[in-house]
């Protein structure tokens, strides 16, 4: 009888999943496995992914199936379990990372059928090309137009039966303990997402960059690693009302990005649009920024909210980004790495592309623009409650002095002095 492997990577659900889809529906044996690759640390996020894991186990349990887990180099014991349960064929959703994408051509080169499915973006990267040539768009807006109007696929209902071959070590998932703010797993996301779409989504347009108002769906840990489908997603938020396509507009943004990755596979090391900048080397300066103690209370907010929860605000995000490339003058690359290690969302494409719009290094169309952190801290934080949230010495002070704490006559007890000019 046929068989064959589904490879899960980063699209651990079982909605909406265009490679366990289509091997259910070969009539076949399949076999789900996922691969722990010591070579591959999740880091800070390996209690997000072994509750992943363990969802889609259950899940897959659920519907007659399994997920077995095995570890080592993806590619050998994909092969190595191919032989054992002589599979015919391989099936996947397709990536775009340099790693993602040399793990298929590795795959591509043994000596069995691999099939790659879309499922990782709304549209697949590759699918919009520019009029005026090129294999993807450079620049956000016309590739918004083009996405907007595009065909797309339609959502698929989670297989009711995964028939895997009986007899088969499941293989254990290692003890984890579920990371402190967010668990991990399609039952998770998909319950976010439902209560989002009833409850959350009213009213992003105009709170999206509330910092202290915190009115983001913060589905993105899940959109990394698969847990909810963005296609699923897009058609939720897009059957309701007109604001609604400002959050559409966002999961726009991630395609973005998944494109220029996929195109330019090199995102995380090279810039994008090489230019003739120095970066500043200032150890000092680049341990204060991690630590959340620039002095500058806004950057120091967002950079404790990423050490406290694994997670920070868009707007801070770009708002810390800025003032370490532009104020500081240092590498992209340093904030990039940082942000990558600490995120439960870091996810190459996304990150390595907004911290290379930031630096004026991608595709920003206005490469030159610097944020003045004072400005926006009185805009998106006027209040002061998410800076006084997370930088707990400044919490007893009146907003103004907690923004700008420079203005007072004397220190605050534990707070450093700006280690820029502000203003
Ligand atoms: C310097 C910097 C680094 C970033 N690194 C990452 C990263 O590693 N991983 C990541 O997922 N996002 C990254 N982002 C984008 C964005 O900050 C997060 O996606 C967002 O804050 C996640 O919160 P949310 O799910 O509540 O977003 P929402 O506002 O609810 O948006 C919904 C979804 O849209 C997508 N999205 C929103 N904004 C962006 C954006 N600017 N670029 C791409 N996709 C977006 C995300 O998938 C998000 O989950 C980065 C932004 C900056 C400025």
């Amino acid at each position: 009888m046929d068989t064959a492997i589904v490879l899960f990577t980063r699209d651990l659900r079982v909605h909406d999943h265009p490679a366990l889809s289509a091997a259910c529906e070969r009539g076949g044996r399949v076999v789900p496995l996922f691969v722990l690759d010591p070579e591959v640390p999740a880091g800070h996020r390996t209690g997000f992914l072994l509750d992943c894991l363990a969802d889609l186990r259950e899940s897959l349990r659920s519907r007659h199936g399994d997920l077995l887990v095995r570890r080592g180099d993806v590619v050998a014991e994909t092969m190595r379990l191919a032989r054992e349960v002589e599979a015919d064929a391989i099936y996947a959703s397709a990536d775009v990372s340099e790693l993602g994408r040399s793990r298929e051509r590795r795959l591509a080169g043994e000596r069995v059928d691999v099939r790659l499915f879309p499922g990782l973006t709304v549209v697949p990267p590759g699918a919009l090309t520019p009029s005026g040539g090129g294999d993807h768009y450079r620049v956000f807006t016309p590739y918004w137009r083009a996405w907007s109007r595009s065909r797309r696929r339609a959502v698929l209902p989670a297989p009711a039966r995964v028939p895997v071959p009986s007899g088969l070590v499941a293989g254990d998932l290692p003890d984890h303990s579920s990371h402190p703010a967010l668990e991990g797993g399609e039952s998770a996301a998909r319950a976010r997402m439902n209560r989002w779409m009833t409850r959350g989504l009213d009213g992003y347009a105009d709170g999206h960059d509330d910092l202290a108002g915190d009115r983001t769906s913060r589905l993105s840990p899940y959109l990394r690693f698969g847990c909810v489908s963005p296609l699923e997603l897009a058609d939720h938020a897009e059957a309701g009302a007109d604001e609604e396509h400002t959050f559409v507009r966002q999961l726009c943004w991630r395609d973005f990005f998944h494109q220029v990755a996929w195109a330019f596979p090199r995102i995380n090391r090279d810039d994008y649009r090489p230019g003739s900048r120095r970066w500043r080397d200032d150890a000092h300066a680049v341990s204060a920024w991690k630590e959340g103690m620039t002095g500058v209370p806004i950057v120091d907010a967002g950079m404790r909210q990423l050490l406290a929860e694994g997670w920070m605000h868009n707007r801070a995000r770009m708002i810390v980004a800025d003032y370490l490339v532009n104020h500081l003058g240092v590498d992209w690359r340093a904030g990039a790495a940082h942000f990558f290690d600490l995120l439960l969302d870091g996810d190459v494409a996304n990150n390595s592309g907004n911290w290379q719009w930031m630096a004026g290094t991608g595709n920003s169309t206005r490469p030159g623009r610097v944020l003045n952190p004072v400005r926006q801290a009185r805009r998106f934080d006027p209040g002061a409650a998410y800076i006084r949230r997370y930088v707990p010495e400044l919490a007893g002070l009146p907003a103004i002095d907690a923004r700008e704490p420079w203005r007072l006559s004397k220190e605050v007890p534990g707070y450093p002095a700006p280690l820029t000019p502000v203003e």
